[in-house]
């Protein structure tokens, strides 16, 4: 008899057994910023200089000092109204672009719609001490942490890197991922015959693999029988430090992957799961620390089989923090499933299943979302959490976030 492992264990499991991955694969490489999204970071990231590095104009106008009238000043570089120039005396102005550098002894700018030129004199209503001035290192001063280590790299943080002056940052090495597809009966083109299935994992785990930070590039993909010599094969012959396999994870004697993992002296760390749909999911790992995920046949399955043991076990192989989901209110009642979580694709809301508007959005199930059914999935915002005791409409319930 199988020890289905708890949801939340499963999940902690495989964090710890990615951390444990993490110490035997090199750690950090040198990535250009245009090739960093997405990355993690394997170092703290300082400021090599202050953000902005000095004082500039937020608008077009003018650089005063002191009160007005001002006498205007011709610009230092004509041909470069960026340039850091001069300095201003008491009650002379100057023209100055959006991010020009402030001339010394500038008090405030003047936008350009706010002022009047007349005769080389400039007039405008008294403007506050420092208006329109970005001050130097407002965002950050030079050595400050911009970012620390562990952090994902998302666009807007690549541009604070880049405006700190770096060209490339310290990223930790992704892992080999290989993906075996287990079944005879699995076509990859086509129309499939009665009793063949059209594959869907081949299109949808690589992208989901990127988006979890794993593979930078395709994923290394066999193609299984189901039988015990080809599964044996598959994980002896793939240099990969995770072997994510597909079907193949019952007890029937077509399933052999639990098979092969106890022949090559794998540990079994979590022999299945108290959730539904992927509860055959399945992580081991090998005698040289590679590490089998094993995913249900069934797709929906292997997604939520995926959610709970392959993005934790990233996180820990990338060195990323252990994430805890959020929380969110749920919009329908479900009954009690004793002893099981049930991993459900669910949209956002502001209605519930009976009609009720509300302030704050809720979560309500999608159609089609049977384990082996995937419209229901591409139609959501995120999954599901339900407990084993089931909900009320209105409690809260744990909400996962989709790779897409
Ligand atoms: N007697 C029992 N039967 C089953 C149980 C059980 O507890 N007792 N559990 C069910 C559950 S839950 C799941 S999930 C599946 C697990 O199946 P396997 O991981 O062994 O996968 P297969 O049997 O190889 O295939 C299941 C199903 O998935 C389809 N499949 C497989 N690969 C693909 C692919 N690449 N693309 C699309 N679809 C795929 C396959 O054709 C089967 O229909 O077992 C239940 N049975
Ligand atoms: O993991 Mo199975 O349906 O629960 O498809």
């Amino acid at each position: 008899m199988i020890h289905d492992v708890a949801w939340e264990t499963a999940r902690l499991h495989a964090y710890e057994l990615g951390t444990l991955v993490r110490e035997r694969i090199p750690y950090e490489e040198l990535v250009p910023l245009s090739r960093a999204s997405g990355r993690t970071l394997a170092r703290d990231v300082t400021a090599l200089q202050g953000i902005p590095h000095y004082a500039s104009s937020a608008m077009d106008g003018w650089a005063v000092a002191g009160s007005g009238p001002w006498t205007i000043q011709p610009r230092a570089a004509q041909d470069d109204p960026h340039a850091a120039s001069d300095t201003l005396g008491d009650h002379q102005a100057r023209a100055i672009l959006t991010g020009g550098a402030l001339p010394h002894g500038c008090t405030a700018v003047v936008r350009s719609e706010a002022a009047s030129e007349y005769d080389g004199v400039l007039s405008a209503p008294e403007p506050r001490w420092g208006a329109d001035i970005r001050p130097a290192e407002r965002e950050a001063k030079a050595g400050d942490v911009l970012l620390a280590a562990g952090t994902v790299l998302t666009p807007p943080r690549l541009a604070v890197i880049a405006a700190s002056g770096r060209d490339d940052v310290h990223a930790v090495i992704s892992p080999r991922v290989g993906l075996v597809l287990s079944g005879r009966e699995v076509v990859t083109s086509g129309v499939p015959l009665p009793g063949q299935v059209r594959d869907s994992f081949s299109e949808f785990l690589p992208p989901v693999l990127t988006a979890w930070g794993a593979a930078e590039a395709t994923p290394f993909v066999q193609r299984i029988g189901d039988d015990l010599a080809s599964t044996l094969r598959a994980i002896e012959t793939t240099d990969a430090q995770i072997i994510l396999s597909t079907g193949g994870t019952g007890h029937s004697d077509h399933d052999f992957l639990r098979k092969a993992a106890e022949d090559l002296g794998a540990r079994i760390l979590v022999p299945s799961v108290a959730m539904r749909p992927g509860h055959p999911a399945f992580l081991a790992q090998l005698p040289d620390d590679r590490v089998i995920v094993g995913l249900p046949g069934n797709p929906l399955a292997a997604f939520m089989a995926a959610l709970t043991i392959l993005q934790p076990l990233l996180d820990g192989v990338l060195a990323r923090s252990f994430t805890e989901p959020r929380q969110i209110r749920v919009g329908e009642r479900f009954t009690a499933l004793p002893g099981r979580v049930r991993l459900v694709p669910a949209g956002l809301s502001t209605e519930d299943t009976a009609g009720n508007s509300h302030h704050e959005l809720r979560v309500i199930s999608r159609e089609h979302t049977g384990p082996a059914m995937l419209r229901g999935l591409g139609d959501a915002d995120g999954v599901m959490v339900i407990p084993p005791e089931g909900t009320e409409p209105g409690d809260s319930v744990r909400w996962l976030e989709l790779p897409w």
